[in-house]
């Protein structure tokens, strides 16, 4: 979990006055997350998250906020980032950028069966298609040029065959990228991030998609890999689920069909889900950050999940 920045009671109430949210009742900080400071905030008028950016830079903000409004406005259940009376969606606390936004309801469905990967494929398709017409611009800060950057920095911590792999896979990503199937992927703002706790779930019904501070411009399948590779495996071993992909995969084409490229490259985006994540694990566990609650996550998870991407690749 994590806490990066202590937030003092008075400043919290000074940001829920300045929004005219009520009076503040409480404040607790967040177990869980691994970016950010996160609080749940109480006032008399309901629930909300407040975050502090340790990462991310006011500048960088702006995309991540005002798509979680546009997806919000456009019917996607997100968190609606709470403005100020000039309609100021990015805010300042302890002098980090910070936002407000409504809590969502429910909680996360850590074990999920084949309903649930359904109705996140679903409102994956559908927030794919509400992020037509999101005109802001940024690219997905943890794509390729991110891995081509960070590899080098972890390689010196592997045992040589991890070190042969990690080379080889990037490579191997780079080669998909210039390819012109890759060229052809549909692409626009995703979430890029879309594992088991960042969406909320009330029974089987699906409340929420959140924590939207790694999505950015990047191919529509790339997201979708992401999401097979952590709703549609095996926890234990990496292995696929093909009762569960198949239902989630059946029901984002039912709202968005797949194009041949997309078919063509399915695997390859698995493979390059899998690397982003094996990096950034790797990344955050050997070059760990200071946290009052941090608990960072296992890379070898990720490695075990490329080494079944390549070993048996999904069919569809
Ligand atoms: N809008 C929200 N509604 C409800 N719970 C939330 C919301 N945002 C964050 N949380 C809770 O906070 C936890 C950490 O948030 P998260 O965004 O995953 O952190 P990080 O950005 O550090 O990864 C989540 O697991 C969830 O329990
Ligand atoms: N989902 C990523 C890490 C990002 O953590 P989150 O708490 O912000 O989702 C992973 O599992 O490595």
């Amino acid at each position: 979990m994590a806490v990066f920045t202590q937030v003092p009671l008075k400043d919290a109430h000074t940001l829920v006055q300045r929004l005219q949210l009520g009076e503040l009742q409480a404040l607790r900080g967040i177990e869980g997350g691994i970016e950010n400071t996160n609080y749940f905030v109480t006032t008399d008028q309901g629930e909300f998250v407040l975050t502090l950016f340790e990462r991310l830079t006011a500048e960088q903000l702006p995309f991540y906020l005002h798509l979680m409004k546009h997806l919000a406005h456009a019917g996607i259940p997100v968190p609606d980032p709470r403005p100020d009376q000039h309609g100021e969606i990015l805010h300042r606390v302890c002098g980090k950028p910070a936002a407000l936004v409504n809590r969502l309801q429910g909680k996360s469905q850590l074990a999920p069966q084949a309903v649930h990967c359904a109705a996140v494929g679903d409102m994956l398709a559908r927030m794919h298609l509400a992020g037509r017409d999101y005109e802001r611009q940024q690219p997905n800060l943890r794509g390729l040029p991110w891995w081509n950057e960070t590899v080098p920095v972890v390689l010196p911590y592997l045992a040589p065959e991890q070190a042969a792999l990690l080379q080889s896979e990037l490579a191997y990503q780079n080669h998909v990228a210039a390819s012109s199937a890759y060229t052809a992927l549909p692409r626009g703002p995703v979430h890029a991030d879309l594992f088991r706790d960042n969406v909320m779930f009330d029974g089987d019904t699906l409340t929420g998609f959140f924590d939207f501070y790694f999505a950015g411009v990047d191919t529509w399948m790339f997201d979708l890999a992401v999401c097979l590779n952590d709703w549609c495996i095996d926890l234990a071993t990496g292995q696929h689920d093909t009762s569960r992909a198949e239902a989630m995969l059946r029901a984002y084409q039912a709202v968005r069909p797949l194009i041949a490229a997309e078919r063509e490259l399915l695997n390859a985006m698995l493979r390059a889900g899998a690397l982003r994540f094996w990096i950034s694990r790797l990344w955050d566990f050997h070059l760990p950050r200071q946290a009052s609650l941090l608990t960072p996550h296992d890379p070898a998870h990720f490695e075990r999940v490329l080494r079944q991407r390549i070993a048996q690749p999904l069919a569809l």
